[in-house]
């Protein structure tokens, strides 16, 4: 490990060469080879592009403190440096994939154990799915022989081969015990004393987390957990991070934090929330009233101003889509896509530093909403509506917001789910908000 000034360091051998192999392969199932291969590992699931698998740490780059972000890209720059392909398709590009915690302050104690401030792996192998093929990629840095590498490929490639899925997907574990933090009373008290704060003026919007952990029947299985999202939350961005043989941080997230492509950015202002009715006239009424909710509005309208204004000093024009509302299984959001074509080209991490956390997860002004979360909340939100996503050695990636999202090991597993406090907030109607956003994690484990 070597050191890149206070709180970074890389195992990267920044100055070593990247030695990169790839195949491409008959298409292969994903559950299957997530079973055969532990920890490290992550997943990328984009709802419209190819997923993405990565095992072992090539090398791993973390940082902490204020210039967490800055570091990293500093770091990984290195470690891009002496790459030794880099004309391949997008998805079988040598990529970093990890992502930060919600505030720079964060310690790395349990339930989030292995997830540094600021954390990212190349992996040794990475499998990125097409429409009808696979691609495997193997990467190593430094005075690894590329022999042993050519090597590696061909031990993957037969373990690959054998992989075959374990019968059908498995029922979710079960849960046995839920404890939640706060108490419903103690949030009541929570909201009124935000609401209280916003009044006061120095206050306009916080969104307030709250935290639900439960042990569960039996050990969750990764490969079945991912692959019953992929079923239930196919419009979602699906994550799993696992730094080691430790915690696993996953979710089915509808939130795009931003993405970059060349030039082009992509990012979205997700907020204000209704429930989904029973019937389609009932789900119908209620995503109608959410577009035309003062309240919601209000809310959803300081997330998009502040996007916009974020970028700004990065694209000379934003363009600014329809607000419409976005249906998800559980819950319904009002939604505005947002693209801007950057003047100069930008990293994809600069991006990140500039956007998070936006008001969607984190409150305006930035500080003050960070203070009343430090004082409010009982818990660590860890990784909980952060960023989390992948880069290349050009600065373009993708990140998403990871919230629906939980942290668990073993038998036990902590959730996380949050809701925007204003003005006109009622305490009971977040309460009720926040329930729901705990579904698709909920459906997943029990
Ligand atoms: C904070 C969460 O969700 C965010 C808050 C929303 C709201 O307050 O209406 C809506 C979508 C997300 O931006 C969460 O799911 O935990």
């Amino acid at each position: 490990m070597e050191s890149l000034g206070s709180g970074g360091d890389a195992s990267g051998r920044g100055d070593a060469p990247l030695v990169t192999r790839r195949r491409e392969l008959d298409a292969v199932s994903r559950r299957a080879v997530l079973d055969a291969f532990g920890p490290p590992r992550a997943v990328w699931t984009p709802p419209d592009d190819p997923s993405f698998v990565g095992w072992g740490a090539a090398a791993t780059l973390s940082a902490d403190g204020r210039n967490r972000l800055t570091q990293l890209q500093v770091s990984a720059d290195r470690l891009f440096a002496h790459i030794d392909a880099d004309d391949a398709p997008q998805g079988t590009r040598p990529r970093l994939v990890g992502g930060i915690s919600f505030h720079d302050a964060h310690q790395p104690d349990p339930p989030w154990t292995g997830f540094d401030s600021a954390r990212f792996v190349l992996p040794q192998l990475q499998l990125t799915w097409t429409d009808d093929s696979a691609w495997l990629t193997a990467n190593a840095v430094g005075p690894d022989d590329p022999a042993a590498v050519d090597d590696r490929v061909e031990d993957a490639l037969a373990e690959i081969e054998d992989a075959t899925p374990s019968g059908r997907i498995s029922e979710p574990p079960g849960v046995t015990s839920r404890k939640r933090c706060p108490s419903r009373e103690r949030w009541r008290e929570q909201v009124r004393a935000a609401i209280d704060r916003i009044s006061g003026g120095d206050l306009q919007k916080v969104v307030l987390a709250q935290s639900l952990s439960v042990e569960l029947e039996r050990e969750l299985s990764l490969p079945d957990v991912i692959a019953r999202l992929d079923i239930a939350y196919p419009d979602c961005q699906r994550f799993l991070v696992q730094p080691g043989d430790g915690p696993v941080f996953f979710g089915a997230t509808p939130e795009r934090l931003v993405s970059v492509s060349g030039r082009t950015v992509e990012t979205v202002a997700l907020a204000g929330s209704t429930g989904r009715g029973d019937t389609t006239e009932e789900d119908e009424w209620l995503a109608a009233e959410l577009l035309d909710s003062k309240k919601d509005i209000h809310e959803h309208e300081l997330v998009a101003d502040a996007v916009r204004t974020q970028l700004s000093p990065y694209a000379s024009s934003v363009q600014t889509g329809q607000r419409t509302v976005r249906k998800l299984p559980t819950v319904q959001h009002l939604q505005t896509p947002i693209t801007a074509e950057l003047d100069d080209a930008e990293h994809v991490l600069t991006l990140v530093e500039a956007l998070h956390p936006t008001p969607a997860v984190g409150g305006l002004p930035p500080d003050a909403a960070w203070e009343t979360i430090k004082e409010t909340e009982a818990f660590d939100r860890g990784w909980y509506a952060s960023p989390v996503g992948w880069f290349d050695a050009a600065g373009d990636g993708a990140f998403a917001v990871g919230i629906r999202s939980a942290v668990a090991e073993a038998d036990r597993a902590t959730l996380f789910a949050g809701a925007g406090i204003v003005a006109d907030s009622d305490p009971d109607r977040e309460w009720d908000e926040v329930q729901l956003k705990y579904g698709p994690m909920l459906d997943a484990l029990e």
